[in-house]
């Protein structure tokens, strides 16, 4: 991590950074201000937490790092690849291949059952599927045991799940295939405290698990302690 952030001490690896921001701006039009973000450098492996109060452009952020958004300047490198610079298509791929995501509302498929929503991944992404030994049903298993659902839930439709059970599928998803980024929004909102640690926890461990770096976006800043790394966005734009 650069100056910029307030990370702790931990040691950094070669080849290309999982996540390189220089000078990225964003603006949603013309009427609103430019919303601009630090820039960091994010090793592979790493974990970061990114905090700011409503409206400074967390998930506005997150967007632009997954290729939602075009950035109005600078550059956004994942894994020594700048994605704005990839055509549609190069980048669809792309966030197939190696970004896992777990959003506030987590999207999931709701016709689906907890397996198939966990096994969806490998099949939008080859790469992913051959991660995890071209037998995603059973990663997929490994995923939600190692998550605490209980085998007689893994056929359930997702809607016929808790809160909390909902967002272990979505992270079982994100991290099916050993993606190299997990980018996580907010993932922890609808949890009591106590739930909310252990979710953060098992997360971190099974990422770190797979050499997954991890930006992982909050108000919250009681959660920081978990991570590697924070860094804030600054105020909100006037
Ligand atoms: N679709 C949009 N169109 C126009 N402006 C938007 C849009 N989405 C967000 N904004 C504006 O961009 C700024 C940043 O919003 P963003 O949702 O990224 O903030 P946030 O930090 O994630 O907020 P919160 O913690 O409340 O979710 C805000 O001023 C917001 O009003």
């Amino acid at each position: 991590m650069n100056s910029q952030s307030e990370s702790s001490a931990h040691s950094s690896q070669d080849g290309p950074a999982a996540i390189e921001i220089t000078s990225l701006t964003f603006r949603w039009d013309n009427h609103e201000p430019t919303i601009s973000f630090p820039d960091l450098s994010l090793p592979r492996g790493e974990h970061l937490f990114l905090h700011g109060s409503s409206g400074t452009g967390k998930s506005t952020f997150l967007s632009l790092l997954a290729g939602m958004l075009p950035p109005a300047t600078g550059t956004i490198g994942l894994l020594g690849t700048n994605i704005h610079q990839l055509s549609a298509g190069k980048r669809d791929r792309f966030r197939a291949d190696h970004i896992g995501v777990i959003f506030q509302q987590f999207n999931l498929v709701p016709y689906l059952t907890a397996e198939a929503n966990v096994t969806l991944p490998c099949r939008l992404s080859a790469l992913r599927r051959a991660a995890t030994g071209e037998n995603p049903t059973m990663e997929a298993q490994r995923l939600l045991t190692a998550l605490a659902i209980p085998e007689s839930h893994w056929q359930r439709k997702v809607t016929q799940l808790s809160i909390g059970q909902q967002q272990r599928i979505a992270a079982a998803r994100a991290l099916i295939g050993a993606p190299e980024i997990i980018l996580a929004d907010e993932p922890t909102s609808a949890l009591d405290s106590e739930n909310r640690d252990r979710f953060i926890n098992l997360l971190l461990a099974m990422a770190e698990a797979r050499n997954t770096s991890v930006l992982f976006v909050s108000h919250d800043r009681a959660l920081a302690h978990h991570f590697h790394h924070q860094i804030q966005l600054g105020q909100v734009p006037a």
